[in-house]
């Protein structure tokens, strides 16, 4: 067994290398999960319930900034569980659950992340052969972002767009090895990398993967729900969307992970506001702790509070899960939208509120809380990261949305599922809702918001069906931004206008409609607005803003530069973009200073006999 900390004993990770931090990050991972290899040895954990102790894990002072493993045990395993069919799970759960292979996710690309039917990696079907052809057609059809990708992992799902007969079927997922399990090198037709340095997560091995024609057989194609037969004949799942499965599981586990975050930092900036001593309450007093300000207290309680609510929503919703997925076994989907709602609902408003809350922890630290040794900074990039992946918020809630317009829109002619339930109450009551000071009060009165929203949201809905404004002059557009600010402030202050003035809610709902259609008549004019302040690609410094546009470009040259990168072996130069194959071999052997070995040794001295069992 390794000892704990071997290398880099003591020194924290803020003063590692970008490469030191990934070796480390192996170093510790392998010791960690040898820890789960043995609680399945003696039948403490389970591949149904390794969900706590592989969260505990992660979210351990160990692997703080995230594992190179992270993504085997988050989706790779239940991606496995959730879209292969029995056959397939007995050839492959057992040598994923005893790490004797390593897997990752790979369904982003460059060029898309939420539009998944719009991924631009094929898998085209050869019936002669009985084999599938996975080719990325362009430099955005790169897969971008799978964890542990960019040197740990052989394995990976890839989602890709099925091709069977000259007929596109859309988005399935395979099971892939893409590299050698002696060697670790990338297997020909595979391009692979990491894509560089990150807000957090640095330690995760995000990486990119692109193929050239890259041949597997038919029987990776996961087939619990579709099917691609012997000679080609596609046959469709019962739910197109099934296939989505892997993503509700994750968002579900996510708003695990929030209350792990949030109840963290929450207890640093609590503890610290009860030790910190500032200022006098009274003239002459002894200074008092800053936890006595009510200012500190409005800070920091609501955090507390919402901590124990999302524990007890993430316990409801896994149990959700659950009954949800048994059903869909017995073949029952009539409660899959409802749960995929709440799984995006939930997921988009935990990651949000916990950020939120977290750099708020931060703040009410003052200067040491900005230290890195805090922990806090270190907890917000976590967090931030996931109001991002696993589907991005702003797109979820439009996902729950078009879930609660519909369910209002069936609220006559259907039955309604429990969560939406109060739906038809609300309406009953039709809003003549008392409003009472009580915790039901103010839950009732947010259900009457709700109502009225979605009502809002349906009416919207047909307006704007109706109404397209042509783009106005520089002075309309000055005229309009500022209107713009007006209104998103009074919005967002509404609470206070509503208190002080005589505003009426008929106001309101027309201030919302006027705030939506300013939006739309500035978007044409939006990308001209900021050119306008005249902000240099040198002195923006961004692979995203730059004037020209190449993004995708401009982040593939950024990661090239990552040192982790730098082992020209690793990386296959047959997928150079710029297609100069010749020329980069020999300016990348020129390049490297360690004589790049053709696998990190961090192979070899550790994840070898960690997934040989011999740790
Ligand atoms: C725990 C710690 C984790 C740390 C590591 C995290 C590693 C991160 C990994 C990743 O990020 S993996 C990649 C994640 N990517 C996404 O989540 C992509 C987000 N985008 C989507 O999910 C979809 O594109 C979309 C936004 C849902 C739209 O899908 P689509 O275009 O196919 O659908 P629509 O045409 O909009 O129709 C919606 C229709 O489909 C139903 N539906 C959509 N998704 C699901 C689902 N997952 N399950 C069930 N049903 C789904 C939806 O209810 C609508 O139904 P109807 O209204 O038509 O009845
Ligand atoms: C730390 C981290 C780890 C990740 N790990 C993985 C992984 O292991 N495997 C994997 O496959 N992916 C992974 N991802 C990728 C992640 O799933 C995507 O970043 C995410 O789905 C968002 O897609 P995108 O980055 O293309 O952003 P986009 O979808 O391009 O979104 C950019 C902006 O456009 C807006 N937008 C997009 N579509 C709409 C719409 N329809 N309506 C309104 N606004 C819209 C969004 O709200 C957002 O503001 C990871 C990402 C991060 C940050």
């Amino acid at each position: 067994m390794l000892s704990k900390r071997e290398v880099f004993d003591g020194v924290p990770e803020e003063y590692l290398s970008h490469k030191e931090r990934y070796e480390n990050a192996i170093r510790n991972s392998v010791v960690a999960f040898s820890l789960v290899r043995k609680m399945q040895e003696e039948g403490k954990t389970s591949i149904n319930n390794y969900r706590d102790v592989v969260g505990g894990l992660l979210g351990s002072s160990v692997l703080r900034d995230g594992s190179p493993l992270g993504l085997h045990y988050i989706m790779f395993m239940p991606a496995i569980l959730n879209q292969a069919n029995e056959e397939q799970q007995e050839k492959w759960l057992p040598r994923a659950w005893n790490c004797s292979i390593i897997g990752s996710y790979a369904q982003t690309e460059l060029g898309h992340g939420t539009f998944i039917r719009g991924l631009e990696t094929t898998a085209t079907y050869d019936a002669a052969t009985k084999q599938f052809v996975l080719h990325s057609p362009t430099l955005t059809a790169y897969k971008w972002w799978p964890g542990g990708l960019g040197q740990t992992a052989n394995y990976c799902i890839v989602v890709a767009q099925l091709y069977t007969k000259g007929q596109c079927h859309g988005i399935h997922s395979f099971i892939i090895q893409v590299r050698d399990e002696e060697t670790h090198m990338p297997l020909p037709g595979i391009k692979i990398g990491e894509i560089g340095a990150k807000l957090g997560l640095n330690a995760v091995n995000n990486g990119f993967l692109g193929f050239d024609n890259y041949r597997i057989p038919r029987t990776n194609m996961l087939m619990k729900h579709a099917q691609v037969l012997e000679d080609g004949t596609y046959v469709k799942s019962r739910h197109s969307k099934l296939n989505y499965g892997a993503m509700v599981f994750v968002r579900v586990v996510i708003v695990f992970d929030m209350v792990n975050y949030l109840s963290k930092a929450v207890t640093i900036a609590t503890r610290f506001s009860a030790v910190r001593r500032q200022c006098q309450l009274k003239a002459g007093e002894t200074e008092c702790q800053i936890l006595d300000y009510v200012t500190q207290q409005h800070k920091l309680f609501v955090s507390i509070a919402a901590a124990h609510a999302f524990r007890i929503t993430a316990n409801k919703l896994w149990l959700t899960f659950n009954e949800v997925n048994e059903q869909l076994v017995e073949g029952n989907l009539q409660r899959l939208p409802e749960l995929h709602a709440l799984a995006c609902c939930l997921k988009a408003v935990t990651t949000a509120d916990t950020a939120a809350c977290v750099e708020r922890c931060r703040l009410a630290c003052g200067g040491h809380g900005y230290m890195m040794s805090s922990s806090l900074p270190l907890t917000y990039g976590l967090v931030t990261a996931a109001c991002t992946y696993e589907g991005e918020n702003t797109v979820l809630l439009l996902q729950t949305a078009r879930f609660l317009v519909k369910t209002y829109q069936q609220l006559d002619s259907k039955a309604l599922t429990p969560t939406v339930a109060y739906l038809k109450t609300a309406a009953a009551e039709r809003f003549c809702v008392g409003w009472s000071n009580t915790t039901e009060g103010i839950i009732r009165g947010f259900q009457v918001v709700a109502m009225r929203v979605i009502i809002m949201s349906t009416f919207n809905e047909e307006v704007q069906e109706m109404s397209r404004t042509v783009s106005p002059q520089l002075k309309e557009v000055l005229h309009q931004l500022v209107d713009l600010y007006c209104t998103y402030w009074a919005l967002e202050k509404l609470s206070d206008l509503l208190l002080y003035t005589p505003i009426s809610q008929k106001e309101v709902e027309s201030l919302r409609l006027r705030y939506e259609e300013t939006l739309t008549n500035l978007r044409p004019n939006a990308v001209g607005l900021v050119d306008a302040f005249d902000l240099r690609d040198e002195m923006l410094q961004s692979t995203l803003g730059s004037y020209d546009g190449r993004v995708y470009e401009r982040l593939m040259e950024e990661a090239m530069k990552s040192p982790l990168n730098a082992e020209p072996m690793l990386q296959s130069t047959l997928g150079s973009y710029d297609g100069r194959v010749y020329e980069r071999l020999m300016e990348e052997a020129m390049k490297s200073p360690l004589n790049a070995e053709p696998v990190n040794y961090t192979f070899h001295k550790y994840l070898k006999p960690f997934m040989q069992g011999k740790l």
